[in-house]
């Protein structure tokens, strides 16, 4: 592609037609493991996704979702929605945050480009803040990455220092909090050792304090500002690891949902309020979890909630989080140029284009889908839909969700006949697996393979093609296992497991549109959910331009 010869014009398919109805269905967390109690998937009833299964090998197989497959860096890394999204909608693999921010610590780049040297301003007189989740779950940040910056910005002469954590649960262990502020607090009391003033100010769970996404619930990012920026929370410790210990002894307690506390001093005040002057860094890469947070440190303009104060401060972004919105200004790592996206390829190619979820989903098949890009490529041929999800509840008590709404949301448009593609996202597999309650996970598949009926039910109607896939695992293993993949027992319990899994996901494609002679080639083994875009393309109609990874499909005669 030389810059002169670039159109965004896509060739036509020798072989397949354009103009079917083309319904891409993303099931999130809905992965591929084998059969017993804690593959909710399996327990569910799920007939509609049974029979798909029916289509194999030519209709139906399992794509790779995590790992390198996704420009994560190693396979043990579990899939995730950005990544996952990101790929599904690019069609290429990028190296993603996590390995960006590896590589900038590793080559100490990261302390040579313009988002540190704009921090380190404050050095000399102020207070470096660093705010995020602390765990190694991969998904958001790793703890790890925080230890290099601590030590790296120390040496480059942050002389006080305030972390402010987010407890997890969701990517890591329910409990495993404790021992990550264990690890935190030995590296800030190494610092301190070093003359360097540095402790934790504050903290609360990721899902209760400050890390909501796509403006679901703007308390949640107030609660952590009070704790964060003004010092103020109901709860107050001494230290960190005593706050957590303490917090999760309430009745029902979990790392997720911690209330917000502050750290004081003797004197009961807050050790670590943001003034004017200080320097912030958020220093999670991946991005729908900080924009919220990021507008409120960076928009001098802005109503989602009192700020009380908004200190005059020097903010960076670990990444970039809204490469559209450009939000926010300063970073420490540049994030993944993703371009040239199958929805903006196929919107240009006059494909008209509807994309729906609910809010916690959201963004996935709209701003993760079109490269971390927020906003339509064309208003006239696009129509995104957001369905407002529950907000102040976890998700087993609404294990349905929204899932029968957006089946409907998007069976109503595949019948208007005014999209080409519908795109959608059902969360329920996911957003309830993360709560680690097995039954209600049960639930969540059922409500999910329910509107996926409803959604093929339109296809058939109009004549249509589908395509069935998913992000990641999550609810299809809802239990640690040992090398052997039996449970893992801990003070005679299995152990619940909260998070995404290492798992493939299924792909199916059918309908009564798709051209017979259409199936998966068998030259594609470790096919992934990169390869997703070029199928979509070919089933519009298109060649996926050359850079793209290949198709998993061919038109035999
Ligand atoms: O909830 C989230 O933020 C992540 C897990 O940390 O899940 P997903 O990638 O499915 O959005
Ligand atoms: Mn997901
Ligand atoms: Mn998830």
């Amino acid at each position: 592609m030389g810059s002169t010869g670039f159109s965004w014009k896509l060739a036509d398919h020798p072989k397949l037609p354009k103009g079917k109805l083309l319904a891409m269905i993303v099931l999130d967390g809905w992965g591929e493991a084998s059969p017993d109690k804690f593959n909710c998937i399996h327990v569910a009833e799920t007939p509609t996704m049974d029979s798909l299964k029916n289509g194999a090998p030519d209709k139906w197989r399992l794509v790779r979702a995590h790992g390198t497959a996704v420009g994560l860096p190693t396979e043990d890394d579990m899939g995730n929605s950005e990544v996952g999204h990101n790929a599904l909608g690019a069609g290429r693999i990028f190296a993603q945050g996590a390995k960006l921010v590896d590589l900038a610590l590793a080559s100490g780049k990261i302390y040579d480009d313009e988002g540190f040297n704009y921090i380190k301003e404050s050095f000399a007189t102020n207070t470096l803040h660093l705010i995020g989740l602390m765990s190694d779950g991969g998904v958001h940040s790793r703890l790890d990455q925080l230890q290099l910056l601590l030590r790296g910005a120390s040496q480059h002469g942050a002389k006080r220092i305030r972390v402010h954590v987010l407890t997890d649960g969701r990517d890591v262990l329910d409990g495993s909090s404790v021992g990550f502020a264990e690890t935190l607090e030995a590296e800030l009391s190494d610092l301190r050792s070093k003359g360097i003033d540095a402790q934790v100010a504050s903290g609360g769970g990721r899902m209760y304090v400050t890390m909501d996404r796509y403006e679901n619930d703007w308390e949640v990012v107030k609660r952590g500002w009070d704790a964060q920026v003004l010092g103020e929370a109901p709860h107050k410790f001494k230290n960190v690891v005593e706050a957590i210990k303490t917090l999760r002894e309430a009745p029902g307690a979990n790392d997720q949902y911690l209330p917000p506390f502050v750290i004081v001093d003797d004197s009961e005040k807050a050790v670590g309020p943001v003034v004017d002057g200080d320097a912030v860094v958020t220093f999670n890469f991946r991005a729908d979890r900080m924009t919220m947070l990021a507008q409120a440190l960076e928009y001098e303009k802005f109503d989602k909630f009192d700020r009380v104060r908004f200190p005059k401060i020097r903010y960076a972004g670990m990444l970039q989080y809204d490469g559209e919105l450009k939000l926010p200004n300063h970073y420490l790592v540049s994030p993944p140029l993703i371009e040239r996206t199958s929805g903006e390829y196929l919107v240009k190619n006059g494909v008209r284009t509807f994309a729906c979820s609910e809010t916690v989903k959201f963004g996935h098949v709209t701003f993760f889908w079109n490269g971390n890009r927020s906003g339509y490529f064309n208003s006239e041929l696009e129509e995104y839909v957001e369905i407002p999800s529950d907000s102040g509840i976890t998700f087993n008590v609404q294990p349905k969700m929204k899932a029968l709404e957006i089946g409907e949301k998007a069976r109503d448009a595949i019948l208007s006949g005014k999209f080409d593609q519908v795109r959608v996202n059902i969360p329920n597999g996911d957003m309830v697996g993360h709560t680690g309650d097995v039954e209600a996970t049960v639930v969540a598949c059922k409500a999910a393979d329910e509107a996926v009926k409803m959604i093929l039910d339109a296809v058939e109607q109009v004549g249509g093609i589908y395509v069935v896939t998913a992000d990641h695992g999550n609810a299809e293993d809802m239990v640690k296992r040992n090398k052997k993949g039996e449970p893992l027992l801990k003070d005679g319990e299995v152990q619940i497991l909260t998070s995404h899994t290492l798992q493939p996901v299924p792909i199916a494609i059918g309908g009564p549109g798709l051209a017979a002679g259409v199936k998966f080639r068998k030259d594609v083994p470790s096919g992934g959910l990169a390869n997703v875009a070029a199928t979509v393309m070919n089933l519009h109609g298109f060649v996926a331009p050359d850079d793209y990874e290949t198709t998993l499909i061919e038109v035999v005669d």
